[in-house]
């Protein structure tokens, strides 16, 4: 069985090509860093070592890698795969797409067997989003048979992995802790199961929940973590404010997932703990520019900071943690991002105010609206 796995990264390598190796995969990566596409393809292995105490280690074995930008290698190699995965980035999605439409038109025209095409970004809806990008590229004919033979079935993904820095740019360092969730309403009725992924009919609870707990925390913990100075998540964690802001805010995103999908509280609290038990852990290093990276991505409408905000108000739960992380995200300044620096040119040339309602598209005269600008000023404070 092959697969071929868009971004050889952090969560490519150490979490989707190490799970679809173990489950008997041959594991093509396809990624634009020529030294990553060139040391995979003359070791065919690689090393992912997990941060606990022992930093116990798994050699991967039976992976190699194509070029992402030789859009007829990928084409070539999404022919003739028995499966798609991609951890790129949600942003990436339609860079990728022209390779997948190609190789979705030479498979049909070669009558090849149906195909799942899984993206597993932190995004809701990622793989339908893919999908998108694709079917567009495909010519009518094409599409009409894509659309019974070729599946995109939704994922959620969790796993931390923090930007690595060894001699070996392959090797890469993970948390114990995974769960790859895919929507199986979504599959062909008798696809294949991969070991370690779990298979549910509906995705919905378990993608809020993970986005609006893991992420949502994460990203507050960044963005008040950097205002007040901190470099990594784990020190930024252990500031009793910070982490009684971050509580805050899962709370909030708790109160919401709760009334949303009827999770029991008690269940829900003990998911809390886990989670920042995770963000604590002393053998990683995550640093706060990872995080916080892309912060119009993480401040856009369905992301993990307005979504759930949003619903919070509509509940009538006060969302003045999510706020207040808004309104830290607003002061993120990490010059290297280009997100970063698109924000901050924003809230210089327009204001603050005019700055949150384009990237959040929340109205100025919306009650949320006006938390962020007081917590805003609450920092400045
Ligand atoms: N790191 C984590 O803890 C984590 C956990 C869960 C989900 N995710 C999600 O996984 C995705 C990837 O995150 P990451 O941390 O691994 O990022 P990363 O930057 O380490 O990896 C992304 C990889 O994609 C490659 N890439 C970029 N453009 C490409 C293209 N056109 N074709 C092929 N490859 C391309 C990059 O070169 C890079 O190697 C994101 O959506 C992220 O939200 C990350
Ligand atoms: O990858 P992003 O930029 O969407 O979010 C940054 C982190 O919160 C994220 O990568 C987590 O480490 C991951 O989602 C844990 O499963």
């Amino acid at each position: 069985m092959r697969a071929v796995h868009f971004g050889a990264g952090n969560i490519g390598r150490g979490f989707i090509g190490l799970l679809l190796s173990r489950a008997g995969y041959e594991v093509i990566f396809s990624d634009v860093n020529d030294t990553l596409v060139s040391e995979l393809r003359s070791r065919k292995q690689y090393t992912v070592e997990l941060a606990n105490d022992a930093k116990d280690t798994e050699i991967v074995t039976n992976v190699t890698a194509i070029d992402g930008k030789n859009v007829d290698e990928v084409a070539s190699a999404v022919a003739t795969a028995d499966l798609v995965t991609t951890a790129v980035g949600v942003n990436i999605l339609k860079h990728i797409a022209p390779g997948i439409a190609k190789g979705i038109t030479q498979r049909i025209a070669d009558g090849a067997s149906p195909l799942h095409v899984i993206a597993c970004e932190n995004a809701i809806g990622g793989s339908a989003q893919l999908k998108e990008h694709v079917f567009a590229l495909l010519e009518e004919d094409v599409r009409a048979k894509a659309e019974t033979s070729i599946y995109f079935p939704n994922a959620a993904v969790d796993r931390i992995v923090p930007i690595q820095h060894h001699e070996d740019p392959l090797h890469v360092q993970v948390e114990p802790f995974y769960e790859w969730v895919v929507d199986r309403s979504q599959m062909a009725p008798d696809h294949a199961e991969i070991e370690g992924v779990l298979y549910v009919d509906n995705l919905e609870p378990y993608i809020e929940r993970k986005l609006f707990t893991v992420n949502t925390g994460h990203c507050v913990a960044a963005y008040l973590g950097y205002v007040a100075g901190f470099e990594t998540i784990q020190s930024a964690i252990a500031d009793e404010k910070v982490v009684a802001s971050v509580r805050g805010a899962l709370e909030e995103t708790g109160a919401v997932l709760v009334k949303r999908f009827g999770f029991d509280q008690a269940e829900h609290d003990k998911y809390i703990n886990k989670i920042l038990g995770r963000f604590i852990n002393p053998n990683l290093t995550d640093e706060v520019s990872r995080v916080g990276r892309s912060p119009l991505r993480k401040l856009s409408p369905n992301d993990r900071l307005v979504r759930p905000a949003l619903q919070a108000y509509e509940y009538g739960i006060n969302p003045d943690h999510l706020a207040l992380g808004m309104a830290a995200a607003c002061k993120f300044n990490v010059t290297e991002d280009p997100e970063v620096v698109e924000l901050q040119e924003a809230i210089h040339n327009e204001g603050l105010a005019a700055a949150i309602t384009r990237y959040t598209s929340i109205p100025q005269d919306h009650p949320v609206h006006r938390q962020i600008l007081e917590q805003y000023e609450t920092l400045n404070a």
